[in-house]
């Protein structure tokens, strides 16, 4: 994977978020969609934040996906400074389950949006699917294989169920 090709920029504001995160990474690699991880904290590692989100754009990266946990400031801060579309993803806290960290990405004020997905590993691989989606829109590559992950799943469910 060349650095031009990288087209999804996966981050989260530490080290602990990456065990759900890395479902963010299989499902984009399951579906040969280039991406680059980092671990950005607008609380941490400010700098690293306004360098990596003015700076997205330029280098290719179409969609941002962002998950962190409790104060999760990181999604709105990042999408407070490019016009890439952000994907939010609340990680599991462990004092609030992860309702803060929903409610901290979710209710962001008008004027500047983040696409929140679910708390956890199926928000994760959700914000992979519809950042594959969103460049499925111009990309006919990335289009069929999202419609070949789908046609998967279907086929994975079960008519009935085993005992
Ligand atoms: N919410 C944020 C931000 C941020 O929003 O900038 N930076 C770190 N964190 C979160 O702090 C939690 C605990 O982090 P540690 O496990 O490193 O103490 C993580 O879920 C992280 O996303």
């Amino acid at each position: 994977m060349t650095k031009q090709d990288i087209c999804i920029g996966i981050i989260m504001g530490s080290q602990s978020d990456w065990e759900i995160m890395n479902n963010a990474a299989e499902t984009l690699t399951a579906l040969e969609i280039p991406f680059e991880t980092k671990i950005v904290s607008a609380h941490r590692t400010p700098d690293r934040l306004y360098e990596y989100a003015k700076g997205a754009k330029d280098r290719g990266i179409k969609v941002i996906i962002a998950g962190a946990g409790g104060a999760a400031h990181l999604p709105g801060m990042a999408a407070s400074m490019t016009s890439l579309p952000v994907l939010g993803v609340p990680i599991e806290s462990k004092a609030l389950k992860g309702m803060d960290s929903l409610l901290s990405i979710v209710q962001m004020p008008g004027g500047v949006p983040v696409g929140t997905l679910a708390i956890g590993k199926a928000g994760a691989i959700n914000a992979a699917l519809l950042a594959a989606q969103i460049l499925a829109l111009e990309n006919e590559t990335f289009a069929r294989a999202v419609s070949i992950w789908r046609e998967q799943q279907t086929l994975s469910v079960a008519e009935e169920p085993s005992s």
